[in-house]
């Protein structure tokens, strides 16, 4: 009997123990995971904090270092990286240090080539996370210049493919742009990329990887082929690096070479579907770069699918893209039928709407008009007007002063005198 009333007591004490036990193992890892949890809330402010103040670092440098007019950069690294793409890394000629930039900006070229009687300017977006030792690079893609285009799209970007060498220099504008983000936000981001358009969007997703982001980061790239897929190992790294970047791969056009699951994870192109598959929610911030027709239908899919159109970013390159913005304004809708008089080329034009831009009336009737990057952001086509007022077929990076505009995005509001 009192052996079995010893055997109780141990039992009941041992209970009392390892609950005693339980409890304060309960309440040390309440604790530990209080403790966790808040030192990685920490960590993650420390981040934003980080990132911001580099960011507003950034600015300020680029408000103070920037320079007006074209500066004299030196070509010191160029590298093939796909099929007709280079990248080209660009310091200062004299040495001086470069302003850093903010992820998403381009900078503006100015191009003396041999047999063009007028010099030719183009905008390339930077294509890697700004350093502090202020070197640039550009990633330009060598695009054929479509039959009985205008504007010598192409020239440029085959002279910079082909012939331009490590050592070069080239005229260049300090960096610009208002395709940019907000470092410190942690609101989930979602790039999508076609072909090229990857360059601003890398420059973000580079800059973000190097302050350590937390942030939900899903990247969408499609481009035809592996041949086409412009830093492909570079992604490949960071994809393994870095927990929150999702990456979908699309090849448009594999070819056999192409192995699905290695080097690609969808065929296809980037469409409103694949992004309804893959997001699990529209809770994100869009920035689109790419074909102006991957542009129109992925972001007018995304407004569809009810995500805020100050949500959704796009940068326009480009003749090809940048009558076609989807968050711009057909242009059909200024009213048709205005005159415009180019005052000094003594020409009195009617603007019906089927040109598209002031720039693009003027030259298919043969009134001479500076043009660079036909996007809005040069500043090239600026043109002073003399009487009458002009709208906007999307909103230019750089705000003319008032009594000019942006020739290549303005549409006549009303009767037009140009100072041209
Ligand atoms: N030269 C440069 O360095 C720069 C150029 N740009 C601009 O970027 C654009 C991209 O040029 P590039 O690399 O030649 O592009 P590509 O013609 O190679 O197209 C890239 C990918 O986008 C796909 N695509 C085309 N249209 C659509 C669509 N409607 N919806 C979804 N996907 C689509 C293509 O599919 P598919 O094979 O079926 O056509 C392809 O897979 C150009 O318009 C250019 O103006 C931007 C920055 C710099």
């Amino acid at each position: 009997m009192i052996g079995i009333l010893e055997t109780l007591g141990y039992v009941i004490v041992a209970g009392t123990v390892a609950q005693m036990a339980l409890g304060l193992y309960g309440t040390w890892r309440r604790g530990y995971l209080e403790r966790r949890s808040f030192a990685a809330e920490a960590r993650l402010f420390e981040r934003r904090v980080e990132l911001s103040l580099r960011h507003a670092e950034a600015e300020r440098d680029l408000a103070v270092n920037s320079w007006s007019g074209f500066r004299k950069l030196k070509v010191v690294r160029k590298v093939r990286e796909a099929e007709d793409v280079h990248s080209l890394e660009l310091v200062a000629h004299n040495g001086r240090p470069l302003p850093r930039y903010l992820p998403g900006q381009f900078l503006t070229f100015q191009f003396r080539l041999p047999d063009r009687s007028k010099p030719l300017v183009r905008c390339y977006s930077l294509s890697d996370a700004p350093s502090d030792g202020g070197r640039y690079r550009i990633s330009v893609k060598k695009v054929p210049a479509p039959e009985g285009a205008a504007c010598d799209p192409g020239i440029v970007s085959g002279y910079l493919n082909d012939v331009v060498r490590e050592g070069d220099i080239l005229d260049v504008r300090g960096p610009t742009g208002a395709f940019t983000g907000d470092p410190a936000s942690d609101q989930p981001i979602v790039l999508i990329a076609g072909g090229i358009g990857i360059t601003p969007l890398l420059s973000m997703l580079n800059a973000m990887c190097d302050g350590q982001t937390e942030r939900e980061i899903r990247l969408f790239y499609g481009v035809r082929n592996r041949d086409q897929h412009a830093f492909a190992e570079h992604i490949a790294g960071l994809r393994r690096l870095y927990p929150t970047l999702h990456v979908v791969t699309c090849y448009s056009r594999p070819t056999e070479a192409c192995v699905l699951g290695r080097d690609y994870d969808r065929p296809g192109r980037i469409d409103l579907a694949l992004l309804r598959d893959t997001l699990p929610s529209t809770n994100y911030l869009f920035y689109l770069c790419g074909p102006a027709p991957m542009m129109e239908s992925v972001a007018g899919g995304l407004r569809d699918w009810g995500v805020p159109s100050e949500d959704i970013r796009v940068e326009a390159f480009g003749a090809a893209t940048a009558h076609r913005q989807p968050t711009e304004r057909p242009a059909a809708e200024a009213k048709p039928g205005v005159e415009v008089r180019f005052d000094r080329s003594g020409k009195t034009l009617n603007w019906d709407g089927s040109a598209g831009s002031i720039l693009a009336l003027a030259e298919s009737n043969g009134v001479a008009l500076e043009s660079g990057c036909r996007a809005g952001h040069c500043g090239t086509c600026i043109v002073a007007i003399k009487a009458g007022a002009v709208d906007y077929v999307a909103e230019p990076a750089v705000v003319p002063e008032p009594g000019t505009c942006l020739a290549c995005m303005a549409v006549p509001r009303d009767r037009l005198i140009l100072d041209a």
